[in-house]
C-alpha cells in the first residue's frame, strides 16, 4: 500500500510511524487511519521490529479527527458504517510496545490516538486537549474513558466539558505523559527508549504490556491473578532462564525471543 498521509521508517529494531499530513495539521482522515492500520499490521508481523514510535510534526502530533470530513455526515452515515470502529482502533490492539512522541497539538482524536499508545513522551511544546465539545460533539475514540483513567475524573471532566488545552507540564504532573523532553531531542530520546525495549525479550515485553493494560479492564484482585499467571508463564521461556542466568554470571543477557 502506498501511503499519502504517513511515513514509515525503521531504526534497528524500532519501527517509526510519522503522521504526515502537514496542510491539515495531521488531522486524522479515513485514509490516514487506513494507512496507519496497514503500517501497524506490517510492524506487528515483522519479527525484526520490537517496538514502535508514533509521532507527528513539530507543530502537531494530530489536531484531531478531520472536521471537514465529518462535517457532512448524518447519524445514519455514521451508525450504518459504524464510523470509527475499524481502522481507527487498530493501535489499541497492537501487541508490541508503542511510544507516542508528541510535539505540538494533540487534540481530539490526536489526544485519543496518543492515549492508545503505551506511554507518551511529550516535547516541551506539546498541548493536549479534547475540544470536541466546542464542535457540538463529544470524544469518540476513547477520550472520555482513557483521559479519565489517566488523570482522574475532575481534570478529565474539566478538559472534556470546557475543551481547554493542557500544557506539557500539566500533562506530566497529572500523569497523562511519562516525561517531558526538549523538542529538539524528542525523537532521539523516543527511538533510544524504544530501542532499549526492543533489545529485551519480545514475548516477555508483550506479556508485560498485556498485564499492565489489564489494570484498565478488571478489578484489582482479578488483575493481580492475571499478572501472577503471566508471571508464572515467563518461567516456561528460554529468555527467563537466560535473563536470570546472565545476572548470576554477571554478564549481559542475550535474549532469543523464545
Ligand atoms: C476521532 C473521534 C472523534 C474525534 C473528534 C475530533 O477530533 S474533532 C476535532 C478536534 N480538534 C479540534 O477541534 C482542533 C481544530 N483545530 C484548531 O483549532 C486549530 O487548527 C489549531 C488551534 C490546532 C491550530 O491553529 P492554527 O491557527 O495554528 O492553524 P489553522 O487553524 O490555520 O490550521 C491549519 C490548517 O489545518 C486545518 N485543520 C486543523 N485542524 C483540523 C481538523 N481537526 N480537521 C480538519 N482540518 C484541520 C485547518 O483547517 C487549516 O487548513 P486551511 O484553512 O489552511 O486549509
Amino acid at each position: 500500500m502506498a501511503y499519502n498521509n504517513i511515513v514509515t521508517d525503521t531504526k534497528g529494531a524500532v519501527g517509526i510511524i510519522r503522521l504526515d499530513r502537514p496542510k491539515a495539521l495531521n488531522a486524522l482522515c479515513a485514509e490516514l487511519f487506513e494507512e496507519l492500520a496497514d503500517a501497524l499490521d506490517k510492524f506487528e508481523a515483522d519479527e525484526n521490529i520490537g517496538a514502535v514510535v508514533l509521532t507527528g510534526s513539530e507543530k502537531a502530533f494530530a489536531a484531531g479527527a478531520d472536521i471537514l470530513e465529518m462535517q457532512p455526515k448524518t447519524y445514519m452515515d455514521v451508525y450504518k458504517s459504524d464510523f470509527l470502529s475499524h481502522n481507527s482502533e487498530r493501535l489499541s490492539t497492537f501487541r508490541k510496545p508503542v511510544i507516542a512522541a508528541v510535539a505540538g497539538y494533540a487534540l481530539g482524536g490526536g489526544c485519543e490516538l496518543a492515549m492508545m499508545c503505551d506511554f507518551i513522551l511529550a516535547a516541551d511544546n506539546a498541548q493536549f486537549g479534547q475540544p470536541e465539545i466546542k464542535l457540538g460533539t463529544i470524544p469518540g475514540l476513547g477520550g472520555t474513558q482513557r483521559l479519565t483513567r489517566a488523570v482522574g475524573k475532575s481534570k478529565a471532566m474539566e478538559m472534556c466539558l470546557t475543551g481547554r488545552m493542557m500544557s506539557a507540564e500539566e500533562a506530566e504532573s497529572s500523569g497523562l505523559v511519562s516525561r517531558i523532553i526538549p523538542l529538539d531531542d524528542l525523537m532521539d530520546e523516543a527511538v533510544k527508549v524504544a530501542g532499549e525495549i526492543a533489545d529485551l525479550s519480545q514475548p516477555i515485553v508483550m506479556m508485560c504490556k498485556e498485564s499492565v493494560n489489564k489494570a484498565y479492564e478488571t478489578t484489582l484482585r482479578e488483575g493481580i491473578m492475571f499478572e501472577r499467571r503471566l508471571f508464572h508463564s515467563t518461567f516456561s521461556t528460554e529468555d527467563q532462564k537466560e535473563g536470570m542466568s546472565a545476572f548470576a554470571e554477571k554478564r549481559t543477557p542475550e535474549f532469543k525471543n523464545r
